[in-house]
């Protein structure tokens, strides 16, 4: 959560004359309501079940660039659809610098918790193998801004276009 996903999926999209898509922005804009008041109505599985949806119907365009939210990958389904229809780019991005970039955001109802980092602690336990399990290619964005992992997310698309002719 907050590893940069949306910011450098839009920049990438654009720099590749591709449609982006974010799974968030989808579940928002098909429900009409912002991501916290699903998971009030619904939980989190309720959330889930939306997202899983959403990400199979994404996986069916060709030639897009998707940002997921930061929990699709728990799910197994999930992850098979994003490994078998597209490139995974794994964000690798250290806790401290993402509980700086999401502090202040009440848009993330699983932060709003006593501890935040503690949770971002948890959750990256929890994911980081998952992530590494399907990803094509790990960027460690602990030091580089977005425009830098674009370039670098665009160089090694490139090689691996080249690889396959
Ligand atoms: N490479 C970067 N360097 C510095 N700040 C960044 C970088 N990428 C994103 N940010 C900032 O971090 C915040 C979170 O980024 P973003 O919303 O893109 O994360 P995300 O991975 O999509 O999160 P989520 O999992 O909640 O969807 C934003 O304020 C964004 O401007
Ligand atoms: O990491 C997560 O579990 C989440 C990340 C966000 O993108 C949203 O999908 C939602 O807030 C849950
Ligand atoms: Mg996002």
């Amino acid at each position: 959560m907050g590893s940069g996903k949306t910011t450098i999926g839009r920049q990438l999209a654009r720099r590749m004359g591709r449609a982006f898509y974010d799974s968030d922005h989808e579940i928002v804009h098909r429900t009409g309501v912002r991501i916290p008041i699903i998971f009030e109505l619904e939980g989190e599985a309720g959330f889930r079940r939306r997202e899983t949806q959403v990400i199979a119907e994404l996986a069916q365009e060709g030639g897009v660039v998707v940002a997921t939210g930061g929990g699709a990958v728990l799910d197994p389904a999930n992850r098979a659809c994003m490994k078998e229809s597209g490139w995974v780019i794994y964000l690798d991005v250290p806790t401290h610098i993402l509980l700086e970039r999401t502090r202040h955001d009440t848009n993330r109802p699983l932060l709003q918790v006593a501890d935040p980092a503690a949770k971002l602690n948890a959750l990256r336990t929890e994911r980081d193998p998952l992530y590494r399990e399907i990803a094509g290619l790990v960027i460690d964005g602990s030091r580089l801004n977005s425009q830098t992992a674009v370039s670098k997310i665009l160089a090694e698309w490139e090689k691996r276009c080249e690889l396959s002719t």
